[in-house]
């Protein structure tokens, strides 16, 4: 299989070009989404974190409390580290299970830690969606209802964005408005499906 890796900071706008990707029949693997999976209630992962920073990190209904443990490890840096080490090898298997089953002309990985972690060598070809910093932080302002300062420590934990341009193949600029995004998504998918084919 033909593994695409979707990569950018957090309100980039991957989704924005998954959903089109996916409405052309293309499988997508969701980083976020296996994190999701791998913490839903009755996991071992879901145990260890309530382990580590107790039930109050849980909501009444038993389930993570996603805003609570956002919280917890954009303030400290050692928390974060402690969650990534027990998450991200289950993400990575998650990961791997969901490739195993993809059937279009190529699969999409899509990661926010792409190249920060080692889901990078997953992948056949590397493609960035890229928007300055102020427009990323304006938009994920507006879809999460977070603060600015907290929108700042989680970029803080990400590359920055020339670091990530570096790891580039293929550079998807979405830094206009969201109907000129088909166009540019059009002829990623074709550049794409050529790429697979003649590898
Ligand atoms: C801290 C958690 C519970 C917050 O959950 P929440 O629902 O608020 O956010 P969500 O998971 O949708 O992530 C939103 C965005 O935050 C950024 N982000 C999440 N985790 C990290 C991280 N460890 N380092 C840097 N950025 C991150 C990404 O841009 C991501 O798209 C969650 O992000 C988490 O479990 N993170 C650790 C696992 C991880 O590294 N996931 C990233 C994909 S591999
Ligand atoms: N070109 C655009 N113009 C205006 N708004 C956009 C554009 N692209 C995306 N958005 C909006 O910006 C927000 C972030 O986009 P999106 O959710 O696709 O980013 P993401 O990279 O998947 O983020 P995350 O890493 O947090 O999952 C969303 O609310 C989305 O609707």
């Amino acid at each position: 299989m033909f593994v695409v890796g979707i990569t950018g900071g957090i309100g980039s706008g991957k989704s924005a070009v998954t959903s089109r990707l996916a409405a052309k029949g293309i499988d997508i693997v969701d980083a976020d989404i296996a994190a999701r999976t791998v913490v839903e209630p009755g996991t071992p992962g879901l145990a260890a974190i309530a382990a580590h920073f107790g039930d109050a990190i849980l909501q009444e209904d038993g389930s993570l409390n996603r805003a609570a443990l956002r919280e917890r490890v954009f303030s400290d840096p050692d928390q974060r580290h402690w969650l990534e080490q027990l998450t991200h090898p289950l993400i990575g298997e998650e990961i791997h299970r969901q490739l195993s089953t993809a059937q279009s002309p190529y699969a999409v990985l899509s990661s926010p830690l792409l190249l920060e972690s080692s889901q990078h060598t997953l992948a056949d070809c590397i493609v960035v969606v890229d928007v300055p910093e102020a427009l990323q932080i304006a938009r994920t302002m507006a879809r999460d209802n977070n603060s600015e300062d907290l929108v700042r420590r989680i970029m803080a934990a990400q590359l920055p964005r020339d670091k990530r341009l570096e790891g580039a193949d293929i550079i998807i600029d979405n830094s206009t408005p969201l109907d000129t995004l088909d166009e540019r998504v059009n002829a990623l998918h074709e550049d794409l499906l050529n790429r697979a084919s003649s590898r």
